[in-house]
């Protein structure tokens, strides 16, 4: 099993990254972890309550539920991974059945601050955008389809987004084996990912 991590600052385009390696892939041969699956279950909170969470902390993850999946998967057992709802701000009770595949991808803000999970990701990957980028494609994307507001998204990104992007995301990019940059669409770095995956799964 090839375990390929991707990480970045949110609008910085992983999942579209994701999404362009796993078209060229066969069915078969790959699946996606999302790193939205771990934030822990809040139930115990109101709605009110779980909007005041910082999800852009590494606290805010199961990092070890995370963990045990990955390595369940890599011994060749299906795990029940947990689906996430932005819009209620916790997970939905529900899972999806995740099946070993020859190619895991693991994507997320904060996969690479973990130092256990880093140590299982065959290949670590930063998609790098300019923060203003991030930001107008960050506001886009949560009013369109998250739910949120132009306050709310402001809001958060100056109270707990920038600063915790500074402090622990940033700095996992010296962890990266390849830095994509992706302030437009970067074909030639996601070629480039694909053939050496291609490589490595022949
Ligand atoms: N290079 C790009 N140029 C313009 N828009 C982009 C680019 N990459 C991604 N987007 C758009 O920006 C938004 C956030 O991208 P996404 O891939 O979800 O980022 P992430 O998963 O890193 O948060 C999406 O609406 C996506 O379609
Ligand atoms: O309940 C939640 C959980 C997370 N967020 C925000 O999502 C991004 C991470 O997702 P990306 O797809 O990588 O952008 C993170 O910055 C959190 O602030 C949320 O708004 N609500």
């Amino acid at each position: 099993m090839l375990i390929i991590g991707i990480a970045g600052g949110t609008g910085g385009g992983k999942t579209t990254v994701v999404n362009t390696i796993v078209d060229e892939l066969k069915h078969d041969e790959v699946a996606v972890i999302s790193q939205d699956s771990y934030y822990r279950d809040t139930s115990e909170l109101s709605y009110e309550e779980r909007t005041q969470i910082n999800f852009d902390h590494p606290q805010s993850i199961d990092f070890d539920l995370l963990v045990n999946h990955l390595k369940a998967l890599k011994k060749g057992e299906a795990i029940d991974q947990p689906i996430y709802s932005f819009k209620e701000h916790n997970r939905t009770g529900e899972t999806i059945l995740t099946h070993p595949k020859k190619v895991m991808i693991v994507e997320g803000i904060l996969i690479l601050t973990n130092p256990k999970l880093r140590k299982m990701c065959d290949i670590k990957i930063y998609v790098h955008a300019d923060s203003d980028e991030r930001l107008i494609r960050r506001l886009k994307r949560d009013m369109n389809e998250r739910g949120r507001d132009l306050d709310e998204v402001l809001n958060r990104y100056q109270t707990t987004l920038k600063p915790m992007h500074q402090q622990f995301i940033e700095p996992t990019k010296e962890f990266a084996d390849i830095i994509i940059p992706y302030n437009r669409y970067n074909t030639v770095a996601v070629d480039i990912v694909q053939t050496i995956i291609k490589e490595k799964l022949a």
